[in-house]
């Protein structure tokens, strides 16, 4: 397993180009499934789930051709659906949390989808009932096969109907599934308290513009009226919002002038606001973010009747669940208090020992809420060892890295590989001391 050496306290200075969403890059890979034509995708994020997922779909017969970086068209005109059944299928399959949305399209146009548990972060529970209660709602028979842990469903001999559903909640990537189901369902479908973030929008936005008839696109309730098949088309991935935030963070944490280029200001929601109120500065420029170097640090801004801020994450347009972690080291600079309150996930909050064994002032209340009491920089973090237990938690760490006096080691850095592209070659380009061992 490779290893991060990391020299902190040096701010950083220039621009960083946020890569392709993965969360979004995942939902549309997903989604070549549903024709034979050729679909060419752009902006893809050469990152380890992505490219894991990119083998999957090449193993199922997807056919792959490269064109420039970021851009690759497929073509899923020979599936071999009878690859779902073999040993191979079952490693691969729950090798990351994305692979959970090949089973909609495939349920869709070739009438099973299987799946192993899939893989992803071990943040929480995470739950699959949503995805497998919509298909079960379009007519899908299901099985779970609890040795194995491996789902399936299959649709009856007419294929899948339409109907209205109300999702027990607003799953991200279950209620991809259930749309990339429902696209080519007899009949219309309507899918209430479904999630609705920007990588929802743009999966829309991609079937629409391959024949799909879906209404009510950014809103929780989605309505899909059946298509007989769907054509190609080509879809362009927006930049990454969570690595925008990330750099937001990274940007205040190591006193760094940075502008974040072409970040698509209209899709971030809430994020750019929920960095304000810790006191970081934030001018649009055009597309662009411009961080000016916090020299005299940033201090959290009080709730109207002066209670103590907090945090928490939210269905979208809520703040996401992925930034709070960042947002957290971010507050152990600050100057004040500030409560995170992570809400969807039980175990993505633990990171905070390693924080606290680096000198920062945070309570963990419980396994979702944790106050951090901000430094205001009269201490710096010291530098350490540290393993890297999830992909945010990650560079969070890295972000702490960074700043705290001293080299510190980060383990376990295929966490962070999954979700940040060439992320030590491009921090080294803003003038990072960061080494790849
Ligand atoms: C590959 C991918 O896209 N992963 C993202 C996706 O995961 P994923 O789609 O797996 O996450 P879900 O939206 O299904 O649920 C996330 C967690 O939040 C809980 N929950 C969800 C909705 C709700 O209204 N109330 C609630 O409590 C769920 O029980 C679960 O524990 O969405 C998560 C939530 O934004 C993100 O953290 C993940 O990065
Ligand atoms: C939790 C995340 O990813 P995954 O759902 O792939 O585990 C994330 O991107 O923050």
């Amino acid at each position: 397993m490779g290893i991060f050496k990391i020299e902190g306290g040096t701010p950083l200075k220039g621009e960083i180009t946020p890569q392709g969403a993965k969360n979004e890059a995942l939902q549309i890979l997903c989604a070549v499934l549903l024709t034979g034509d050729k679909v060419r995708i752009n902006n893809i994020p050469d990152i380890i789930d992505i490219n894991k997922l990119i083998t999957l779909l090449g193993n199922l017969g997807v056919k792959i051709q490269r064109n420039e970086p970021g851009s690759i068209t497929f073509q899923a005109d020979e599936v071999n659906v009878g690859y779902l059944e073999t040993e191979a299928f079952k490693k691969e399959g729950g090798a990351l949390r994305g692979s959970i949305m090949i089973v909609g399209p495939l349920l869709a146009r070739f009438g099973k989808g299987y799946i192993p548990k899939p893989g992803g972060d071990k943040i929480g529970r995470r739950r699959l009932d949503t995805h497998f209660e919509g298909f079960i709602n379009l007519g899908a028979k299901f099985r779970y096969n609890r040795e194995d842990h491996f789902y399936g469903v299959e649709s009856p001999e007419e294929g899948l109907t339409g109907t209205d559903m109300l999702l027990d909640e607003a799953s991200v990537t279950g209620t991809a599934n259930i749309v990339m189901a429902a696209v080519l369902a007899k009949g219309t479908t309507t899918v209430y308290n479904a999630a609705c973030e920007p990588y929802l929008q743009q999966l829309c936005k991609m079937l629409n513009s391959m024949g799909a008839k879906i209404t009510g696109v950014g809103s929780n309730l989605l309505t899909i009226e059946g298509v007989e098949s769907l054509g190609g088309c080509e879809h362009t991935i927006l930049p990454d919002m969570i690595e925008i935030g990330s750099w937001i963070g990274l940007a205040a944490m190591t006193k760094s002038e940075i502008t974040i280029k072409n970040v698509s200001w209209e899709n971030l929601g809430l994020i750019p606001n929920t960095f304000r109120k810790l006191g970081i500065t934030i001018e649009k420029r055009n597309d662009d973010i411009y961080i000016p170097a916090h020299k005299d640090g940033y201090e959290v801004k009080t709730d109207i009747d002066g209670s103590i801020l907090t945090i928490a994450d939210a269905p979208w347009p809520g703040f996401t669940p992925d930034l709070l972690s960042i947002v957290l080291v971010v507050a152990t600079q600050a100057k004040g208090d500030v409560l995170i309150h992570q809400k969807m996930f039980e175990s993505r909050l633990f990171f905070v020992d390693k924080l606290i064994d680096m000198g920062a002032k945070i309570m963990l209340c419980d396994p979702h809420r944790a106050v951090v009491m901000g430094h205001n920089f009269e201490s710096q973090l010291k530098a350490t060892t540290m393993s890297s237990p999830d992909i945010r938690a990650g560079i969070s760490l890295l972000i702490a890295a960074l700043s705290a006096k001293g080299t510190s080691t980060i383990q376990n850095i295929e966490q962070i590989d999954r979700g940040y592209e060439r992320i030590d070659e491009r921090l080294r380009a803003i003038g990072a001391k960061i080494v790849r061992a």
